[in-house]
């Protein structure tokens, strides 16, 4: 997911160019909008940490753009792309490191095991559009 932050900045096409740049193919995507349940579902991991209410007003304050990309070894080559969840620990040239500004509001999430990213997949698109 490209998060309210980085569509509300305009940095869908330059994000959306290093990810196909660096070997992903892009076999579902949209622009769509969380709900709060939205949210408060995707992120249930999260549900007992300090800043989860944030997380859910940050999420759903925007659009975001979701896409399901594929490529050999894709859970850890995007989260190397990406780079740390704070984006002043991530390393240059990470998509985190070039578009993000704090640890909130990073800009991009990556699922983090193949099961994760077959279900928020799932959370995001039905069989027709996954391409
Ligand atoms: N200490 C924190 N304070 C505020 N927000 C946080 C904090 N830690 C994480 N978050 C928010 O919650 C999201 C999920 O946290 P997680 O630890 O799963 O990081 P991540 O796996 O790098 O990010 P994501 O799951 O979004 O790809 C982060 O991307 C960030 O938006």
């Amino acid at each position: 997911m490209l998060k309210p932050d980085a569509v509300e900045k305009g940095h869908i096409g330059a994000i959306l160019e290093k990810i196909s740049a660096s070997g992903f193919k892009i076999v579902a995507m949209k622009l769509t909008q969380m709900t709060k349940h939205d949210a408060q579902t995707f992120y249930a991991i999260h549900s007992e940490r300090p800043f989860f209410g944030e997380l859910v007003e940050y999420m759903t304050r925007g659009p975001i753009v979701a896409a399901i990309l594929e490529k050999e070894n894709a859970v850890d080559d995007f989260r190397t792309l990406i780079g740390a969840t704070n984006p002043a620990d991530a390393a240059d040239g990470t998509i985190r490191k070039l578009f993000a500004n704090s640890i909130s509001e990073n800009a991009i999430h990556g699922s983090d095991s193949d099961e994760n990213a077959a279900i928020e997949g799932a959370f995001h698109f039905s069989g027709r559009e996954i391409f």
